[in-house]
């Protein structure tokens, strides 16, 4: 990072410390100079609303320390979501000793209203004029100089994602950091005042007159939110999106992974583990049924982790580009009957990978029971892709269509669900404000960089605790504890769900992971009605533990309960309605 060393871990402050809040309109390129400066990765995507929480990274620079903040993105000073909550508390509560205040030169006007709201603080403020590549590809022309004189503070002009400007931004903000310099204050101007001014100042220094030059992109970004050419653009979008992760998974894992690990992992282990013990229980943990060393590398690496590396990279392109929220648009109609406005697809599609960062996505919603609609139905009915390769392994050599039922059944309750607690909950959902931001080519090294960062946390965060489900099955398994287990709720799943007794292990693990509750599955030789009742039972089910914990630090312990009982109890339901309903058709026929 060239003048400066960075240290990303914040301990307890000092008093030499330059406190430096980073703020800006939603899309605006923030988390890209953060990232710049400090060298610490954060979320970066071509939408607004990408940023929900803050980021704190320190820099040093000329021997002195600074603590910089990134927040989510603002329109005003007034917060619409608890995402913009975030970024106004801080502007408010933590007074800093300097602002850099991102604008927009593609979109000039806005950046100044918000502008001249935060100069009202009294605290010095950089502005960063970013996004300049994009402005000259559009025939967009602004002086600088003029604009420092109607804003009566510094502006350094950025092309962030290509370190352009960046070095400038550090020398202002340490420049100003230091000393007491304030902006000029606007004295109580009103907030039609201030879009006046802004509109003016605009005026002033455009050197252009700004007919804006459109490209390809724009015309095809203007296709995409034209509800009759974007609806078939959504539909070969998102097919060709599935056929890349489930085609792509399943050669990864038929073609490579699996042999590999048939013909050379496992030989070798066993050999290994084989010469060191001869029989007995720890040897079967080890290397037996659900051997931790078998199973536990199987199930992560050869049968989840392919879908988990194609959703991440398929999902990043689609974020990078800016395409979401164009699809957004398109959808809009469908989700808002089940309470959740277009612009919320961002999170919801989040969820097929993850439930957590499309838990705490929901954060730019702008209301709380938009918030609580989103999060139940994607615990609810939302596979996770971990559970999706799950899924897959069952049943994909069985039975496609077993597959495509399961989804479905999730489509339906995607639905169902949205629509019923649309009704039963109080509150109110906005109208769609959603901001289409330009499509882009997305930069490739950024790209692949931010696929590997989601991929890395998946197998740091996931694998582990797989690994560990894994050994617990082997020693439940291997000990006879799952017998005497397996009798408390065999009743309900043999009787009820019509699955052999050792499903209950399936039920037990599927409490620390959702792929768990599927994966035992595999060791049980099921019939196909059989796996398609596990599977929809897995569906349901509950969220795994961190999705609980997340609940409960974004709603309250008494939500995420709620929220699990209902889930538990619909996984039981119509697991069980499935059962028996098709072995009563059976009956019927023969
Ligand atoms: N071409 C170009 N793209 C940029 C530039 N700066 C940022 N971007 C892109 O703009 C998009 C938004 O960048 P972010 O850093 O996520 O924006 P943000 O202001 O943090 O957005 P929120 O967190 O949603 O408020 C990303 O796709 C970036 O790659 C720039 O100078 N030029
Ligand atoms: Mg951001």
């Amino acid at each position: 990072m060239g003048c400066h060393s960075v240290i990303n871990n914040i301990s307890n402050t000092e008093k030499e410390e330059i406190r430096i809040l980073l703020i800006g309109n939603p899309n605006v390129g923030k988390s890209v100079i953060f990232s710049k400066l400090t060298g610490m990765q954060v979320m970066i995507s071509n939408y607004p609303g990408t940023t929900v929480d803050y980021s704190q990274g320190k820099i040093k620079h000329l021997g002195k320390t600074g603590i910089i903040t990134d927040v989510p993105g603002i329109y005003s000073l007034e917060a619409t979501s608890s995402a913009e909550e975030v970024a106004i508390k801080f502007l408010e509560e933590g007074r800093p000793d300097v602002i850099i205040c991102v604008l927009d030169a593609t979109f000039l006007e806005r950046s100044i209203n918000l502008a001249f709201q935060v100069m009202e603080y009294e605290i010095p403020v950089v502005f960063v004029l970013n996004l300049l590549d994009i402005a000259d590809s559009k025939g967009i022309k602004i002086d600088i100089k003029s604009l420092e004189t109607e804003l009566g503070a510094p502006v350094i002009s950025t092309i962030a994602t290509r370190n352009i400007g960046i070095k400038e931004v550090l020398q202002k903000t340490w420049e100003l950091g230091q000393n007491d310099y304030y902006a000029r204050r606007e004295e109580g101007l009103s907030k039609e005042e201030i879009w006046d001014k802004s509109k003016a100042i605009v005026k002033k220094v455009h050197l252009n007159s700004v007919e804006s030059r459109v490209s390809k992109l724009d015309k095809f970004s203007d296709l995409c939110i034209n509800f009759y050419t974007g609806l078939p653009i959504a539909i070969v979008v998102l097919l060709f999106c599935l056929a890349i992760v489930v085609g792509g998974g399943k050669a990864l894992r038929t073609l490579i992974l699996l042999p590999i690990l048939n013909n050379w992992y496992v030989p070798l282990i066993s050999k290994l583990i084989e010469s060191i013990i001869s029989e007995g229980i720890i040897l079967n943990i080890l290397i037996g049924e659900y051997g931790m060393l078998i199973k536990g590398v199987e199930w992560p690496f050869a049968l989840i982790l392919p879908y988990v590396a194609l959703f991440y990279g398929v999902l990043s392109v689609l974020e990078d580009t800016g395409y979401l929220p164009h699809l957004g648009v398109i959808v809009d109609g469908i989700l808002r009957r089940i309470g959740i406005q277009g612009s919320s697809i961002v999170p919801f599609i989040m969820g097929y990978g993850c439930a957590i960062p499309a838990i705490l996505g929901s954060r730019v919603a702008t209301s709380q029971k938009e918030r609580l609609i989103i999060s139940t139905l994607v615990t609810l009915a939302v596979p996770c892709i971990a559970q999706t390769g799950a899924f897959i392994a069952l049943l994909g050599n069985h039975s496609m269509l077993a597959i495509i039922f399961v989804y479905l059944i999730s489509f339906c309750f995607i639905l169902l669900g949205g629509i019923v607690l649309n009704k039963m909950l109080d509150g109110f959902v906005n109208p769609m404000l959603l901001e289409i931001p330009y499509l882009l080519v997305p930069n490739a090294q950024a790209l692949l960089k931010k696929i590997w960062f989601r991929v890395r946390s998946f197998m740091i965060e996931a694998e582990l605790p797989m690994v560990l489900a894994v050994g617990i099955a082997a020693l439940v398994a291997e000990t006879g504890l799952l017998n005497s287990v397996g009798v408390l709720i065999q009743p309900l799943v043999v009787q009820w769900l019509g699955l052999p007794a050792e499903a209950s292990i399936a039920l037990i693990l599927g409490i620390v992971r959702r792929e768990m509750a599927v994966l035992p599955l595999l060791q049980l030789n099921l019939s196909t009605l059989q796996m398609v009742v596990g599977s929809v039972v897995a569906l349901f089910y509950l969220p795994c533990l961190s999705v609980f914990g997340i609940l409960v630090k974004e709603f309250s312990i008494k939500v995420a309960i709620q929220i699990s009982i209902f889930t538990i109890f619909t996984a039981i339901l119509v697991g069980g309605i499935i059962n028996q309903s098709v072995s009563l058709i059976n009956a019927l026929l023969h």
